[in-house]
């Protein structure tokens, strides 16, 4: 560690290779330490007393030693820094759900090249060191509004060092810290925001004269004043940067060592070598970058020559394969330059992770087979190419749906791909040297985390990478362990919702840029989480979203989320339907006996063990599904043996009684579910009116699927399935089969838990979700497999509910802002981890017998449920369920619904006189109300 060098003057000699000067050239830097051993004090001192700068900030870059170095070896004292931490070469407009605030932007130093690219508007505010903290401090004191009048309210803030209070005449300073001076006390904070000491009762007087230099006692601990604070950088949190980016600058500081390692190998004098090897270097681009269409890469800038151009390779044009760019949709083209930018580093110093976060089906796949081919073969120093192995990491059911990707849009002859499964070990790609991209389950890298180990990858991709959301699962751990350094997580899931998982995602693509989990919590997630609370204080509040404009701002230069949106003009139509299905008779009279029976009582009166009431529930969501799903419960808890004591018991008692005395399972009827006729009519009326299309058909249970498998059975459809139970081996074969226009399926029968996430199921035109999950993101996640890219059909989505049940309440929930609360992310998150109010659990526990639509009855609509086209748009509120506050209002276009959106939504009873869909008209005899929204809609559909 530097700052253990504590010495007088010490003079530290660094010889920096650049790329620009003369390969005779050496450059010599000399730091001047500082006598005091803190961490701030170590560095030279260009203005006042600046804090700890690490090396490879505080060298100078390339363009100002150019400047102030003619060739002759120079001594210079290291001037001040423009090499920031965060080096933000950001696009305004493909920034995410954060466009630089204000605040930002001051923050911002952009690239050179970068900001005359895209950055005009940035560049038009002034260019300021993320850490001016010191440097630009204003001379006089920044007091909060109001000091004069009210000398109690007064506060100012101050960077210090510190250490324990003792007599020893050379003292070490232990840390940089943040005096907070508030009327008349102090609080001493370290850099992780924590409070480590703190004074009160000191004079006004006393305080006023607070100065630089000045040294003073507080809660034991002996400071010295380095400079003033200024509110603003007190309030964004930047002031403990140090702290909360001390590790992302010391990687960059370690990228500089590893330049400085053997500087004068580095001064482009190449050894034989390298020099020949220099000379087969192609110097051209591979592709020509100024053909009409080109997409061309970012050039590097001099800072980034200067740290990575080692060997003074000539920097030539990355440019994209035109044979992809011919494909590339706009929005991908932006996201291609994003990834390329992120992985080498362009856009925070030293560090290469990116979060790709675009909505389900906007071709994440494809930007990233775009990026690997384009690393592998080419790169900006030297044309050499900067990735040899890649490893993609995907759930199970999306190996091959990768490897086909691949094939689809670069051939099989221009890379090679090796994909893990039970034939295929991941020893047979070791040994190769055929094979540059490895594509491999989460589940089986955890058991082949060994061999995976061995291979050193440039390149790591996480497809689906929400599930790394929680750092102590064993695949986030084992993912941590891999040393690539270029790490991408593709989700198509907002990832900013919830804190914790966000700093997770962020720390695992870039280690320790947000600093340690702990300063993270003070710095931005207390104050975020506070400020959003209804008895903040305006302070408070204010400090709240301060702070989140700075995380924003940190992370939106590595995070980017477009919405469905921008492909929407490349869709064909899309209708979606809310279908509320009539119960059976059947139906309705298990259902009052269940609500009647003690277990539900007991839960009412929370009489009954925590997880009760789930068992309630889960019964009267199999009775929705149909009643036989109920009979074949029961039956098995009665063979088991300890059915006389299980809580079941008290659920279940005298419902068989209901059933008719001779009810067979095996021989159910359609009749006896409400669903389940309208189902058997939609899938009639689809095949009538188009033969020629085909239908994906959802449930959440495996026992419901055979069910419904048992109906096409019946009706003679052919069908194709994929559950939990499908081999990972067989699950692409069958989607591509059911995709192809040769295939004879007409239903694709999808546990959406099992396979939802990822497929493409183009093949269907119709989806029907047979049941509602508690998580509205599972629901979302399975009606995007069929509208998205490639779909040649108007696409119509049915979603099936049971009028009065617990099912309109579930989806009550999901699109009130209760439901959006915790689960919307998260699709692991399952009804046993939402906590029911004894009020919720009435609620959940009622039958509305007599309402043709509860969740319309909730609407507050004007309308008598007569053919409502719904309000106008310009009165839709605009709500988003994000920790990270008001600066990200951008519509998620797959975000859950909101009641107030819904109520925008064609509506009608299932009576009504002039039903203009040809489907709907077919199932209205069991159906009380629609709720109907077309998007992208053109003439017929
Ligand atoms: N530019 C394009 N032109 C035509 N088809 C495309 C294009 N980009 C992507 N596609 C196709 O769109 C479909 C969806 O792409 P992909 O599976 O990569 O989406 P995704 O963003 O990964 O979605 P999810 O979050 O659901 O996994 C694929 O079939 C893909 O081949
Ligand atoms: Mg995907």
């Amino acid at each position: 560690m530097l700052w253990r060098w504590g010495c007088r003057c010490l003079l530290r000699v660094v010889l920096v290779p650049g790329p620009s000067l003369p390969s005779d050239s050496r450059r010599l830097i000399l730091l001047n330490m500082r006598r005091s051993a803190a961490p701030s004090q170590l560095q030279g001192n260009p203005f006042k007393k600046p804090k700890f700068i690490s090396p490879a900030r505080s060298h100078p870059s390339p363009n100002e030693e150019v400047a102030k170095l003619n060739s002759d070896i120079k001594l210079f004292e290291v001037a001040a820094n423009k090499n920031n931490f965060l080096q933000p070469q950001n696009d305004p407009r493909t920034c995410n759900f954060n466009l630089p605030t204000k605040e930002c932007a001051k923050g911002i130093n952009h690239g050179d090249n970068y900001r005359e690219k895209y950055c005009l508007e940035a560049s038009t505010k002034t260019t300021l060191d993320l850490h001016h903290t010191v440097h630009s401090a204003p001379k006089e004191i920044t007091v909060s509004k109001g000091q004069e009048e009210k000398p109690d309210s007064l506060v100012k803030y101050f960077s210090v060092v510190w250490c324990k209070a003792s007599k020893k005449k050379h003292k070490k300073w232990e840390g940089d810290g943040v005096l907070i001076v508030k009327g008349k006390s102090f609080t001493l904070k370290d850099l992780e925001g924590k409070d480590i000491g703190r004074g009160t009762g000191y004079k006004l007087k006393e305080l006023e004269k607070i100065e630089e230099g000045q040294t003073m006692m507080i809660g034991g601990k002996e400071i010295e004043v380095m400079g003033i604070i200024s509110p603003d950088d007190f309030n964004s949190g930047r002031c403990f940067q140090f702290g909360g980016g001390c590790s992302a600058i010391l990687s960059s500081s370690q990228a500089a060592k590893k330049c400085f390692s053997n500087p004068f190998k580095s001064v482009c004098k190449l050894s034989s070598k390298e020099n020949k090897q220099n000379s087969f270097q192609s110097c051209k681009p591979r592709h020509d970058p100024y053909a009409p269409n080109s997409l061309v890469m970012l050039r590097p800038d001099k800072n980034h020559q200067w740290l990575f151009n080692k060997n003074c390779f000539p920097v030539v044009d990355v440019v994209i394969d035109p044979h992809l760019v011919y494909y590339l949709r706009p929005h991908q083209k932006e996201g291609i330059t994003f990834l390329y930018e992120c992985v080498m580093g362009m856009r925070v110093n030293g560090r290469c992770g990116a979060i790709l976060a675009d909505e389900m089906g906007l071709g994440k796949t494809l930007q990233c087979i775009s990026l690997i081919w384009t690393l592998q073969c080419q790169g900006p120093y030297g044309g050499k190419p900067i990735v040899k192995k890649t490893l993609i990491v995907t759930p199970g059911s999306l190996v091959n749906n990768w490897k086909k990707e691949f094939q689809k849009w670069l051939g099989i002859e221009r890379i090679k791909i090796f994909t893990v499964d039970q034939d295929h070990k991941v020893e047979e790609f070791t040994k190769s040297p055929f094979y540059s991209v490895l594509i491999i389950s989460y589940e089986m890298l955890l058991r082949s985390l060994d061999q995976i180990k061995n291979v050193k990858f440039d390149l790591l991709i996480c497809d689906e990478g929400h599930r790394l959301k929680n750092s102590t699962i064993k695949t986030t751990t084992a993912l941590i362990s891999l040393s690539c350094e270029k790490r991408i997580i593709l989700t198509g899931t907002p990832v900013q919702n919830d804190l914790q998982e966000f700093f997770t995602l962020i720390d695992f693509v870039n280690p320790g840029i947000l600093g340690s989990l702990s300063a993270y919590r003070k710095i931005y997630e207390e104050p975020i989480i506070i400020s959003r609370q209804p008895s903040a204080s305006e302070e408070e509040r204010e400090l709240g979203e301060q702070r989140a404009a700075e995380l924003t701002c940190l992370t939106g230069l590595f995070i980017l989320r477009r919405t469905q949106e921008v492909i929407n003009q490349y869709l064909p139509p899309k209708i979606e339907n809310v279908v509320f299905c009539r119960p059976g008779a059947l139906q309705i009279a298990l259902y009052r006996k269940l609500l009647n029976s003690q277990a539900v009582r007991f839960c009412l009166q929370g009489l009954l063990e925590n997880t009760s009431h789930l068992i309630c529930i889960g019964a009267l969501k199999k009775l929705c599904n149909h009643p036989c799903l109920l009979f074949g419960s029961i039956k098995e808890k009665e063979s088991n043996s300890t059915w006389d004591e299980s809580e079941e018991r008290n659920l279940y008692e005298g419902l068989m009684n209901v059933f008719p005395a001779d009810y067979n399972p095996i021989m159910f009827t359609e009749e006896e579910s409400g669903k389940l006729q309208v189902l058997s009519k939609l899938l009639a009326v689809i095949r009538e009116l188009r033969p020629a299309e085909k239908v994906v058909l959802v449930s959440n249970y495996t026992r419901t699927l055979d069910i419904l498998q048992e109906v096409c059975k019946r009706h003679g459809y052919a069908y194709t399935r994929l559950d939990g139970q499908t081999p990972i081996s067989q699950r692409q074969q069958i989607v591509d089969g059911f995709n192809s226009k040769y295939s004879s399926d007409f239903i694709f029968l999808l546990s959406s838990k099992a396979g939802g996430v990822g497929l493409n199921l183009i093949g269907g035109s119709h989806l029907i979700l047979y049941d509602i999950d508690w998580n509205p993101a599972t629901d979302i996640q399975a009606m995007s497999r069929v509208w998205r890219d490639g779909q040649k059909h108007p696409v119509h989505i049915y979603r099936l509910l049971t009028t009065g049940t617990i099912e309109e309440k579930i989806y009550q929930r999901q699109i009130s802002k209760q439901g959006l609360s915790g689960a919307v992310v998260d699709l692991s998150k399952t009804s046993d981890h939402i906590q029911f109010s004894v009020e919720e659990l009435k609620n959940l526990f009622t039958l509305h017998e007599s309402s043709h639509c509860v969740t319309h009855d909730l609407l507050d609509c004007e309308c008598t449920g007569e053919n409502h086209t719904g309000d106008s748009l310009e009165k839709l509120p605009v709500s988003r369920n994000c920790q990270l506050g008001p600066h990200q209002q951008k519509s998620d276009s797959l975000k859950p619904l909101s009641m107030s959106q819904l109520k925008q939504w064609r509506h009608f009873p299932g009576d009504h006189l002039n039903l203009t869909d040809p489907f709907l008209e077919r199932i209205r005899e069991n159906v009380s109300f629609f709720f109907q929204n077309i998007t992208n809609q053109t003439t017929a559909i």
